[in-house]
């Protein structure tokens, strides 16, 4: 059981008391400005649902009391984004699932966001082509902010080719809190693996732009975490899994 500690922005200061919730008053909303995308400016063949957005200026950021030092305190751990990045068929999905389950039971609060997964719903509209795997880690990159600022250990699992993009998502999240696992495991091991047929499809062209095969994948440079077969035999998920969680409490994620 925890105890409580105030929020740490109520520390001596008088002024930020904290109010229980009381009758909702009227707020009198001032229009937001905003800026058009011109018709002529929507991409052809492109989801316009993402290019006619209309842009809001005039927008402030609202602070909120309970701030993210608060809800550590309170789940006893930090808040991170543990990025894994390979190639289809490398362990991705396997990894994330056995490093939830083994943090879960320490008593640790994950989430999972796997790239095949969130294809169903939020990236729904996004296709394999470069631009699109780009929005793609732009949108989950946002996501996984939000919750390693929500306290939790966000497990993001995707391809996500590009360097850049990765670089982008690390860009967005307090320094030493994205944690890039590379899955380094040889294409050859994970095209035998092959479990949804799909580099089957993509040797016979029956899928086109399959990374690995005929899409780049770029490798990290200089990552936290590098997975990789030791004497030619691939760890297995729970030993890799050990190994993040290693990584994890040596770096001051796990309270307790
Ligand atoms: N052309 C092509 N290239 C790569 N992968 C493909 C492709 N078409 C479908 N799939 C399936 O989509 C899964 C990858 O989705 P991601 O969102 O992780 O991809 S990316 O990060 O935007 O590159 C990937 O899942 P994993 O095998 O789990 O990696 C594939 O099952
Ligand atoms: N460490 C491992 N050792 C042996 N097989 C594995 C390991 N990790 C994953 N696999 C198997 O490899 C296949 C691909 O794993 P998956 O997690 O779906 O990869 P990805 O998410 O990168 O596409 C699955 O059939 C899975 O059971």
């Amino acid at each position: 059981m925890h105890t409580l500690t105030p929020p740490s922005c109520f520390s001596g200061a008088s002024t930020h008391r904290l109010s229980l919730p009381g009758p909702i008053q009227a707020v009198k909303l001032k229009p937001v400005a905003v800026t058009r995308v011109r018709a002529g400016s929507m991409e052809p063949g492109r989801n316009n649902a993402v290019t006619s957005v209309e842009k809001a200026t005039n927008i402030r950021w609202h602070d909120c009391p309970i701030r993210n030092i608060d809800r550590q305190n309170l789940l006893q751990q930090k808040g991170c984004v543990i990025w894994i990045t390979g190639l289809s068929g490398s362990g991705k999905s396997t990894l994330a699932c056995a490093l939830s389950r083994e943090l879960h039971y320490r008593g640790h609060l994950t989430y999972v966001l796997d790239g095949d997964n969130l294809r169903h719903g939020l990236n729904r509209d996004l296709s394999f082509k470069a631009e699109d795997r780009a929005e793609n880690i732009r949108r989950v990159g946002e996501v996984a902010k939000l919750f390693a600022d929500a306290g939790v250990i966000c497990i993001a699992s995707l391809i996500s080719p590009y360097r850049k993009d990765r670089d982008a998502c690390r860009s967005l999240v307090p320094q030493s809190t994205f944690i890039e696992v590379f899955m380094d495991f040889p294409l050859e091991i994970c095209e035998a693996r092959d479990p949804k047929g799909l580099y089957k499809l993509a040797r016979t062209g029956k899928i086109k732009g399959f990374t690995g095969t005929d899409d780049p994948y770029e490798p990290p440079l200089n990552c936290e975490i590098v997975l990789q077969p030791e004497n030619g035999k691939c760890p297995s998920p729970q030993t890799m899994a050990e190994q993040v969680v290693s990584y994890l409490q040596q770096n001051g994620f796990l309270h307790s």
